[in-house]
């Protein structure tokens, strides 16, 4: 039970759109979620991507690897029976099926990912994406494209589901930024439809 202290307490923006964005917390309970954390740090074969900036070459700060049934992505995995289960929970509450999924693995607080949104072509122009949260609670930030002022926060917790619905990703971005403060792993699991 040492894991509880692990997780920092939640909290939300007041005023989250929720017609761009729906959080449930818990939507997995706490044993089941402690289990997967470890099952995807352990078992999934994680590679670290490079990105170009300004004409040099940066290791991506976070591990990733994808899953699916795409051919769109090269080097999808098959199918795990976790994340098949995982796949078959929020399909329901996405209203959508997906057929594939972005693991991401931020191994502590300089793990990050900058201002995106997910919005290639081979997504569609509106895509739905559904993303489960495991381990340290890390802060989602997102930010309207119009006015960079206009930005909201919600703190994901272990265990937790969060919709990004259609709309956000046209016109808004979304990070996950770096912390000073220490931090334990956190997974993050993007469910997409790749058409
Ligand atoms: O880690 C997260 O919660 C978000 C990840 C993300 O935005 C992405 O992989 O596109
Ligand atoms: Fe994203």
């Amino acid at each position: 039970m040492e894991q509880l202290t692990l997780f920092a307490p939640a909290g939300q923006s007041k005023g989250l759109p929720k017609h761009l964005l729906e959080y449930t917390p818990s939507m997995i309970g706490r044993a089941e979620s402690d289990r997967l954390l470890s099952h995807f740090i352990e078992t999934t074969p994680w590679k670290q991507n490079t990105q170009k900036l300004w004409d040099k070459e940066y290791l991506t700060p976070r591990l990733t690897c994808w899953y699916g049934e795409t051919e769109k992505i090269a080097g999808t995995l098959a199918w795990t029976n976790e994340l098949q289960a995982i796949r078959e929970q929020v399909e329901p509450l996405a209203g959508i099926k997906f057929n594939s999924v972005l693991l991401n693995y931020y191994r502590d607080g300089n793990d990050s990912v900058a201002w995106h949104s997910d919005k290639e072509s081979i997504m569609g122009s509106q895509p739905v994406i559904a993303s489960v949260s495991f381990g340290q609670v890390r802060s989602f930030d997102i930010r309207s494209k119009a006015d960079h002022n206009e930005k909201y926060s919600v703190r994901l917790e272990h265990g937790s589901f969060l919709l990004m619905k259609s709309g956000l990703q046209e016109n808004w971005e979304h990070r996950i930024a770096k912390s000073t403060r220490p931090m334990h792993a956190r997974i993050n699991l993007t469910f997409r439809l790749v058409i």
